[in-house]
């Protein structure tokens, strides 16, 4: 039993009416008496939030998995549990939602058990009846903070400018100035470059230096879904569209409405798909999937590829008019081992970054590692640097990262001033020295075992290993 006093909806509608600062909130009620349900629906509505409502708590976790819900007023005692309870498992599954748990007259101990659960506060049923619509604008402002707080940190996580791009390269440079031309227009953009040079974070540059840069910056892999679930992501889907879409869904066009989506590996859209977005960039309109009306949205496009499209176009693979509709302005970035002057750069940044990370006193790339670095093909460029460098920090010791601690491929067996002590890439001593060192690895450096499968003596492999340097 709740409220007894009539009164009470008009004394609190009047008294916070002028407090409605926030968006429209979702309060979920769940109490099985539905005349007490019936009236606090009505003295919340009129304060402007949006209810639901539901009779005992499997309905009203099901609500919860359909609707958005900000604040759950919530019944102790309930045909099919307590409400206490309840409020460790919505916490648990929804941890931004709170919880406002109404205990009978007297019973502290619920309420206080309630708040250890995770609930935002109780009040007694009846007593505290003046006390709701207060607390729920302080529960709702406490909802709208953390969702802030959420969406900042994400952007944070992102926040990549222009400043942060590492490189000093004649044709890296050329890439940045055309970036930095384009950020402040609208104009779709297509990045085009191999894996791992840097198209993501050009693409996360442009939106930070763009007038979207306080909007969202969404990224979609065009070859990470297959077909439906690619059409899904993209544009959401209405409640019912298909079996397990039990409430309608937000795709990235949506959520990144008024800021910037980012299609990677746009080469891999399959054609049907490519039909839509060709719509959405002509018209901003699009259809969920089930859905009979069209969406609107406000996104601009950045899109990347590692694909010669153009080639993809003459093969039928690729729609001509969306070509020509995402390619208005392309930017290509050069591969790492077009740019060998910016390797020293980026290592050390690397290194700076991996040794923050694991607290390691490394402060020095010897000459022979930084040659190895510059004298590799880089297929994975600039992430497959970063990796290199990562390894290396894990497997350094001392203050310096030295050439041992590289790959074996990019170990280069032998320099010109020592070839003498190491052995030249043609010698089958190195063809043994890296089957040796394979099979370590194989047994996680257990001798008498990595011997076993060499099939030689145990002192031969103490010897070889000696003899070849291996660590
Ligand atoms: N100029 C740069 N300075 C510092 N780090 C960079 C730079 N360019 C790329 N990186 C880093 O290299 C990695 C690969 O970059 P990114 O994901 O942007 O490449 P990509 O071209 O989009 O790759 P893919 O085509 O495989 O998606 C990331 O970890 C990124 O942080």
């Amino acid at each position: 039993m709740f409220i007894s006093n009539n009164s009470f909806a008009n004394v609190f509608i009047f008294k916070f009416a002028v407090l409605k600062v926030f968006d429209v909130s979702k309060v979920l009620i769940i109490d099985d008496e539905e005349k007490i349900r019936t009236l606090l629906s009505k003295i919340i509505s009129l304060e402007g939030f949006d209810v639901v409502e539901a009779g005992d708590i499997k309905t009203g976790l099901k609500k919860l998995e359909i609707a958005d819900v900000d604040v759950v007023i919530c019944d102790v005692k309930l045909p099919d549990g307590s409400g206490v309870e309840a409020t460790k498992d919505i916490k648990d599954k929804y941890p931004v939602t709170e919880i406002i748990l109404l205990t009978a007259y007297g019973n502290i101990p619920d309420g206080v058990q309630a708040i250890k659960n995770g609930a935002f506060d109780y009040i007694t049923k009846g007593d505290d009846n003046n006390k709701i619509i207060p607390l729920l604008y302080k529960a709702t402002e406490k909802v709208s903070l953390a969702k802030r707080v959420l969406q900042l940190e994400r952007q944070l996580a992102n926040k990549y400018s222009f400043d942060n791009i590492i490189g000093k390269s004649k044709i890296l440079n050329a890439s940045i100035d055309a970036a930095k031309k384009v950020a402040g227009s609208e104009t779709t953009v297509l990045l085009t470059g191999e894996t791992g040079t840097g198209k993501e974070v050009f693409a996360q540059a442009i939106h930070n230096a763009s007038n979207r840069s306080k909007q969202n910056f969404v990224a979609v892999n065009c070859s990470a879904f297959s077909k439906d679930l690619l059409e899904n992501e993209l544009f959401g889907h209405k409640a019912g569209a298909f079996t397990g879409a039990v409430k309608d869904s937000k795709g990235i066009f949506e959520e990144a409405n008024h800021g910037t989506v980012f299609l990677d590996e746009i080469g891999e859209m399959p054609l049907d798909l490519q039909a839509k977005l060709l719509r959405v960039l002509e018209t901003g309109e699009f259809l969920k999937v089930g859905d009979s009306k069209p969406t609107k949205v406000n996104v601009r496009i950045i899109a990347a590829t590692n694909r010669n499209l153009q080639q993809e176009v003459e093969e039928g693979h690729f729609r001509e008019d969306l070509f020509y509709r995402i390619a208005v302005f392309q930017i290509s970035l050069p591969p790492l081992r077009e740019r060998v002057i910016d390797i020293e750069e980026l290592a050390i940044f690397f290194l700076r970054t991996f040794t923050n990370k694991t607290n390691k006193k490394i402060n020095k790339i010897s000459k022979n590692y930084l040659e190895a670095l510059k004298q590799h093909s880089w297929k994975g460029n600039i992430r497959e640097l970063k990796n290199v460098i990562e390894r290396s920090v894990i497997l350094t010791g001392t203050t310096e990262l030295e050439e041992d601690s590289l790959p074996l491929e990019l170990q280069r067996l032998g320099t010109l001033d020592n070839r003498e002590k190491t052995l030249s890439a043609f010698e089958l001593a190195s063809v043994e020295k890296v089957h040796i060192q394979k099979v370590l690895n194989y047994t996680n450096g257990n001798k008498t075992e990595t011997s076993k499968l060499l099939n030689i003596a145990l002192t031969t492999l103490y010897r070889k290993i000696d003899e070849y340097h291996i660590k």
